[in-house]
């Protein structure tokens, strides 16, 4: 497809609708245009040492000025998605290709991107906010953001695809995510963790079919590619076993991941909040085949997208076209050399890591993978992967062998020798003083220490119409000790204490008898700097070093205050004045811009929990301390598949004796089910309880699969199957709670209308269902919705939770699943049909809303404004930030122009007397 010029100047011609949104915020596509796209000190030091041959600097830098295509990835995991994409190539495309400019030139429709494999990802040339607003693009637009809410798409920038492309993650594997929010690449990671499942599980349903005495779906009944995927990850009746830990510093930023990846309904994730400078090790529980007491958790792969100054992004963040100083590199590099060495300090040996930044600054690029690789013993330890043969079609430039060096006041180094000299002569300036030698090229004494740097990719706007972008792949060979941090100067952060750590980790187990202690100390000896009070000190002490992403318990209800209390580590008073000490003396920090901002207002109490908002309130326990409240999380408990709640769902769904039952969670101190039962892989489940209580930062883990509800008539199961855990479970309940479905006007009808009558012969307008449905048990069911050759029929297999109750039946599904539904299977936008008897009553606006001149307004805290990236580019996903306010399943703000978001609350019907309500609405960001 023919990309470059021509699209900036279509898509201004078709701004349409330009500062005509309700409230006046400025166009995205205005402040583009008006930003001069001119900066000597930029051009100049990267015409300097990017070694872009002299005939392609022109494009090079015109690229740079053009705004970034639109671009979205189908979810590769799920089954549903392939038929998405389906949809898009036979009813969109062509759709969109009728659409002309006003010249009469078409409009060129999405396409591929060519270097992505199976088509997952697709860009078009029309730019996002084109599409958005401009009339004929309204159904391709309402698609786009109707599969991005449902998890079918994610939209991604394309280079940002590539890092985890590069990965070689396989199923089974463990992997972490340094950096990961707002989460599109982790998004990515745990598509891959899941990557054959459906086709694994299915295999293993149909192969103890028989012996379980129980259907399976029609279709094949072996295919090649089905054992093929079984392979990959067999043990486990073919369920996923692998692991992705996303974690993220900003806790804000946290939650945003949560929700990107929270789509993906995955028992195999974890997110933590750590700084990935000094992130904890996590323990593993002692098993009968590995005795050892002090096992920790080594990944197989692990993604360090690390924070960057973000220059191969000023198509998408146009203001660093003014913004840009050297400073912000400089002041990045010494943090991402240490997320990139505690990194490779917790890769298995044989694992990968790769490094990735959306910038060209070889200071944060080649600089750091040349620093680590050197604190981690060289290459002896560290090999730099080939990557010739990786993404075939996709255009890059190799790595700087030779750079120089841009100091905070613009001047050019061409090494850490020259800057000593002149500042042996002239004394260190404010900038000089910010050099290290790491940021130089490396000396080496001969060439086979020479680190290989035409292995690294660096990928520039101009090849392929990208933004910029940098991926180096490592792979640890075996186990090192990291090096201290040798240039350490005055008011700099202490180095990671990880170091400790790894000799902890690596010693032999005490024999029976033996005290831990000898071992400590030995530790302590080796690194000489610090005292690790017992094993898991790497943890206590990053909380006594970094207060401010600190303090987290994840054992019982205390407030901050109490924590540092009970912690006996430092007094309130302390942490506080600690806290700004460490922010005053944090280097680089007054001239540093990191990219991935902290949202506007983000100082403002922005964390919201269920139960913080409910009547528009905040909970005491966040109003009571405002700087710490964000940190309090809820534990994991599991509990025993013996309980009587457990007892009672086996029961009621005739759970097959396949479907594990040790492997249920809930989030409170009591451990008792109260609301919804949470469902994890064993791993997660080994880990989060083997490191409860020990300070690591979980946020978020689990699945939920069982959500309690007010039933009426006896034997009906309080615990209704959540549609996110569907897929999980369906298999492994009983026919006596299965409902069967064929045709697509069955289903039409049970997606447009909520509650149909099944009492007093009602059933019989339900088709093929009816009958089935008016003698089935009350409570909720499995609907299987089987693929068949009949005209009427469905070519693929899906699985929703329905719900019987004494006079009628319900999907249970939030009403904009049903609307993408509706779209994706009928290309039908019918308005839903409420059967419910309060609804007629008219919709209620609940506590937290009021309705002002016809419109909707969510009363909340403006720091859910705050919370949600406007103007943050980073998330370009649609990146929605999440709360869980009051009575409310979801409330989702999104960005939408200057300082506005639009918000849309839901609540999912439960039941047939409680009717839900969906309200939309705008919220104005704090200026
Ligand atoms: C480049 S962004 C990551 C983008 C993300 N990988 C994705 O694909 O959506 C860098 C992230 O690093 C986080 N961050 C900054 N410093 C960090 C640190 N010391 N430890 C962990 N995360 C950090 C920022 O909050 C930001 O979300």
């Amino acid at each position: 497809m023919a990309r470059g010029g021509k699209r900036g100047g279509r898509g201004r011609g078709r701004g349409g609708n330009r500062g005509g949104d309700r409230r006046g915020g400025e166009d995205n596509r205005v402040s583009f245009d008006k930003v001069e796209k001119n900066n000597p000190k930029l051009q100049g030091y990267y015409d300097e040492v990017l070694g872009i041959p002299e005939k392609e600097r022109e494009e090079f830098w015109a690229a740079y000025k053009r705004e970034l295509p639109n671009s979205f990835r189908f979810t590769g995991s799920k089954g549903h998605a392939l038929t998405v994409q389906k949809k898009l190539k036979e009813r969109y495309v062509p759709e969109i290709s009728k659409i002309s400019h006003w010249d009469g030139q078409k409009v060129d429709p999405p396409v591929p991107v060519e270097w992505y494999p199976d088509e997952l990802a697709w860009w078009m040339t029309t730019p996002k906010n084109v599409v958005r607003k401009f009339a004929p693009f309204a159904a391709f637009q309402k698609f786009l953001v109707s599969e991005t809410s449902v998890g079918n798409i994610s939209r991604q920038e394309v280079v940002s695809m590539i890092p985890p492309l590069v990965m070689d993650l396989k199923p089974g594997m463990t992997v972490l995510d340094m950096c990961a929010a707002p989460g599109s690449k982790a998004a990515q990671l745990l598509e891959m963790v899941h990557r054959g499942e459906e086709a694994r599980v299915h295999k293993s349903l149909r192969d103890y079919a028989e012996t379980d005495g129980r259907k399976t779906s029609p279709g094949p009944t072996s295919s090649a590619e089905d054992d093929e995927a079984f392979e990959l990850d067999p043990t486990d009746n073919g369920r996923a076993t692998g692991l992705l830990i996303a974690n993220d510093s900003d806790y804000k930023r946290s939650h945003m991941l949560i929700h990107q990846l929270k789509r993906l309904s995955s028992p195999n994730l974890i997110v933590t909040n750590h700084d990935a400078t000094m992130y904890p090790s996590i323990k593993l529980p002692a098993t009968p085949e590995n005795p050892a007491f002090n096992r920790y958790l080594k990944f197989d792969r692990i993604l360090a997208d690390v924070p960057c100054s973000g220059d191969g992004t000023m198509r998408k963040n146009v203001n660093l076209w003014k913004d840009w100083t050297p400073g912000n590199a400089i002041g990045l590099h010494q943090t991402q050399v240490r997320i990139l060495v505690r990194s490779l300090q917790m890769l298995k040996a044989g694992g990968r890591v790769v490094y990735s930044t959306c910038s060209m600054n070889p200071v944060e690029n080649e600089a750091v993978v040349a620093s680590a690789i050197e604190r981690c013993g060289g290459l002896e330890k560290v090999h730099v992967v080939p990557t010739s043969d990786q993404l075939p079609l996709l255009k890059r430039y190799t790595g700087l062998k030779h750079w120089k060096v841009m100091d905070k006041a613009g001047k050019v180094w061409s090494s850490f020798e020259e800057v000593e000299e002149y500042n042996a002569k002239n004394g260190a300036t404010a900038a000089t003083e910010k050099l290290s030698p790491g940021m130089f090229t490396p000396m080496v004494s001969s060439p086979e220490f020479a680190i290989p740097f035409d292995r690294c990719m660096r990928v520039y706007a101009h090849s392929q119409d990208t933004g910029g972008f940098f991926i180096t792949i490592l792979e640890k060979r075996t186990e090192f000790k990291a090096k201290p941090e040798s240039e350490q100067k005055k008011g700099e952060p202490k180095p990671p204490i990880s170091a400790i750590v790894d000799e902890i980790e690596s010693m032999p187990p005490p024999k029976e008898g033996e005290s831990v202690a000898p071992k400590i100390e030995a530790a302590d000896a080796l690194d000489g700097v610090f005292t690790a009070p017992d094993e898991v000190a790497p943890v206590a002490r990053q909380n006594q070093e970094n207060p401010e992403t600190s303090a987290t318990v994840n054992s019982n209800k205390r407030s901050a205050d109490d924590e540092v209390e009970i912690d006996g580590v430092m007094s309130t008073k302390k942490l506080k004045s600690r806290q700004e000490g460490d922010e005053a003396a944090e280097p680089g920090l007054e001239d540093r811009q990191v990219h991935y901002p902290p949202p506007p207002g983000a100082n403002l109490d922005a964390t919201i929990r269920p139960g913080d908002m409910r009547d528009g309130i905040v909970a005491p326990q966040a109003r009571r301390n405002k700087d710490h409240a964000q940190q309090f999380e809820e534990p994991f408990k599991y509990i025993s598949g013996e309980h009587p709640e457990v007892k009672s769902i086996e029961e009621f769904y005739h759970l097959s004796p396949r479907f594990p039952r040790d492997r249920f969670m809930v989030r409170n101190a009591s451990g008792e089910p109260a609301k919804t039962i949470y469902y994890t892989s064993a791993l997660i489940r080994d880990i989060l309880t083997e490191n409860e209580g020990k300070g690591i930062k979980f946020i978020h883990g689990g699945v939920r699969m069982f959500m309690k509800q007010d039933v009426q008539g006896d034997g009906v199961c309080k615990w209704r199957i959540q549609s996110e855990g569907m897929p999980i479970l369906e298999g492994y309940v009983g026919e006596e709670r299965v409902v069967r479905l064929y045709k697509k006007s069955t289903l039409k009808k049970l997606l447009i209308e909520m509650f149909p009558k099944v009492a007093d012969g009602g059933w019989k307008n339900l088709g093929e269902i009816g009958e089935h449905v008016n003698n089935i048990g009350m409570g909720c069911c499995v609907l299987r919705i089987e693929p068949s050759d009949d005209p009427d029929g469905f070519s693929e297999r899906m699985v929703l939770p329905l719900w019987r109750s004494l006079h009628s039946l319900n999907l249970m599904l939030a009403k904009e699943d049903r609307s993408a539904m509706l779209l994706r299977i009928f290309n039908d936008t019918t308005p839903l049909v409420n059967n419910s008897n309060t609804s007629k009553q008219g919709k209620q606006p609940a506590p937290g809303f009021k309705i002002e001149d016809g419109e909707v307004h969510v009363d909340v805290n403006p720091s859910i404004a705050a919370a949600a990236p406007v103007g943050d580019d980073a998330s370009e996903q649609a990146a929605e930030a999440v709360v869980k306010p009051g009575p409310y399943d979801t409330i989702v703000a999104a960005p939408k122009t200057g300082n506005e978001l639009d918000v849309k609350a839901e609540r999912i019907d439960k039941g047939e007397d409680t009717s839900g309500h969906e309200i939309e609405g705008q919220l104005g960001a704090p200026a």
